[in-house]
């Protein structure tokens, strides 16, 4: 009998499966079953009749396996000519777990999200009694899973962080900072498993500590997505979390076989929400299918919550008919300060890198690229379905320096002085510059219309008036009329970034 306070587990067991049409509900059937395997000295445990699938199953040790098909196969030789016995076989390296639980739907969902489903379950639904049979190599995370629920046992988070650069490096350190607070308060162990970067990758499956750069730094293996799933399999690891901090373009793609594979994704990497509108919403249902989530509350305004402002407001059916603003934590840097101070254009801009705000290629921002995906990342939001190329952009990066290597780039930043020199001084007395996006439009309409661009405004106006590298959002709504939902603050840098991405961790690691 099952403890209530124990997980009883049982391994090396087979299942017995026999399959048939039109036969198995048939009177005595059961019983031949049981006389066969009974006479052979088989002991049977778990039975289970599909009465959909036409099939029985039953539960033998896994020695056992061979010599009860044999048996059953002549039981039924009869049958089996007629056709009314169509299979019978055995599925080994199984193992059986039991327990009692009051909420084994819970449990069950919890499993499914982790792709274990059970190949067989029996439940005494007055006691609470279940058993679950699954695949040997399911067992120890079927068990962990079974123990947070049913003794609060702290849920193990496992992560793999790609990318471990201004953003990522230091989500790493603020996470294992809290990571003993988060377990003391949430009963959530999150445990870093895998970091990796554009060419190596390095595993810990008990965690890594504050030596993780060394680790990263000497590890052998190349940066292989295939290794990263085969890694969680062997190790058998649940709760999955797979966290992009990259801005890789081939990157993104590897997403499907992360959900697949029973991962949930985090990113702030902006590449895969501005992908085409069909790739877009495949990925979603893909989410669906699994169960799994997708977050990535720092694709616009870094660690201001606005996405999910955005959603929860569109959701509730509340109408948004415009959304302007300041959108990029480089831009805002860079005109904020080139506007007021004396310095060349350059000379901010190599700031602005300096102080961890812009794209991995300054020229994402400079561009107007970036801003453009976050305004096409909010309009998606809205259930717009606009495409990259719908967006007006001023680029502000010179024909003949776009396609030059970002180094070279880099070190020519001087050529663009004079223009925006120019700029600046053709500006109307108190005037300053702004790069602004802008979402507007008939937005009740498929696509609404998106400009990125570069204006001059009034010192003393909202806008004119931003400092250091603060994002603007002005979100009008239906209810809201003139005055806008106003969401202000860094718009970039590594810190509030990372922050921003540790909350969806912990967001998703409460609800898995
Ligand atoms: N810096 C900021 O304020 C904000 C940044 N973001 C986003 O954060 C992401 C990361 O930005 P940073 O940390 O500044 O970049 P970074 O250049 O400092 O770091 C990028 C990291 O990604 C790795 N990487 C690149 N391609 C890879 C690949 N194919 N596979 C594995 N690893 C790969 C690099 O090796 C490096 O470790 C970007 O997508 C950016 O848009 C989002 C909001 C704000
Ligand atoms: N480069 C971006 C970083 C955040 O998305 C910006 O400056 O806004």
């Amino acid at each position: 009998m099952t403890d209530k306070n124990t997980i009883n587990i049982y391994r090396n067991k087979a299942l017995v499966n026999f399959e048939g049409k039109n036969f198995l509900g048939q009177i005595g059937v059961d019983s031949r079953i049981f006389q066969a395997l009974n006479e052979g000295g088989i002991s049977v445990g778990v039975i289970s009749q599909q009465a959909i699938e036409n099939g029985i199953s039953v539960l033998v040790d896994e020695v056992d396996a061979e010599d009860a098909v044999k048996f059953l196969k002549k039981e039924f030789e009869k049958e089996a000519k007629e056709g009314h016995v169509s299979n019978i076989y055995s599925i080994d390296n199984l193992s059986v777990i039991g327990f009692v639980s009051d909420n084994y739907n819970k449990i069950l969902s919890e499993l499914q999200r982790n792709k274990i489903f059970p190949l067989l379950l029996s439940q005494i639904a007055s006691a609470g009694r279940v058993n679950i049979v699954v695949t040997e190599n399911q067992t120890e995370i079927t068990k962990n899973i079974i123990e947070t629920e049913i003794y609060g046992k702290p849920k193990t988070v496992h992560l793999a962080l790609i990318g471990h650069g201004n953003v990522g490096g230091t989500l790493v350190e603020q996470i294992l900072d809290s990571a003993y607070d988060i377990l003391k308060r949430k009963r959530v162990d999150l445990k870093i498993v895998a970091i990796a970067n554009s060419k190596k990758i390095a595993f810990n499956q008990t965690g890594f500590g504050s030596d993780w750069r060394q680790k990263i730094k000497f590890s052998q293996t190349d940066s292989s997505i295939e290794r990263l799933v085969e890694f969680a399999k062997e190790h058998h690891l649940e709760n999955l979390v797979m966290v992009d901090n990259t801005a890789s373009k081939d990157f993104v793609k590897h997403y499907p076989t992360f959900v697949e594979n029973g991962f949930d994704v985090v990113g702030s990497n902006k590449i895969y929400n501005t992908l085409p509108i069909s790739e877009y919403r495949d990925f979603r249902k893909l989410l669906e299918k699994n169960k799994k989530k997708y977050l990535y509350e720092t694709n616009v305004g870094a660690g201001l919550p606005l996405i999910d402002t955005i959603k929860l407001l569109h959701l509730s059916g509340e109408n948004i008919t415009r959304i302007k603003g300041v959108f990029s934590g480089t831009l805002s840097y860079v005109f904020n300060n080139f506007s007021l101070r004396n310095d060349k254009y350059s000379v901010v801009i190599r700031e602005a890198m300096e102080k961890g705000f812009t794209e991995p290629d300054p020229r994402e921002d400079l561009s107007g690229n970036d801003v453009a995906r976050k305004l096409l990342i909010l309009a998606r939001e809205l259930d717009l379905i606009n495409e990259f190329q719908d967006i007006n952009i001023q680029n502000l990066v010179p024909e003949n320096l776009l396609d030059i290597d970002k180094n070279e780039f880099i070190s020519r930043l001087e050529e663009l002085d004079s223009e925006y020199q120019s700029v600046k001084e053709n500006q109307k007395p108190d005037h300053v510059l702004r790069y602004v996006g802008d979402l507007h439009g008939n937005l009740q309409e498929e696509k609404g219309e998106l400009d990125v661009k570069l204006i001059s405004v009034p010192a003393n106006s909202a806008l004119g008036q931003l400092k250091g590298s603060d994002s603007i959002f002005e979100i009008y709504t239906e209810s809201y009329g003139e005055n806008p939902i106003v969401i202000m603050g860094a718009g970039a840098g590594a810190k509030v970034t990372a922050r921003g991405v540790f909350g969806d961790i912990l967001r998703l690691s409460e609800t898995k």
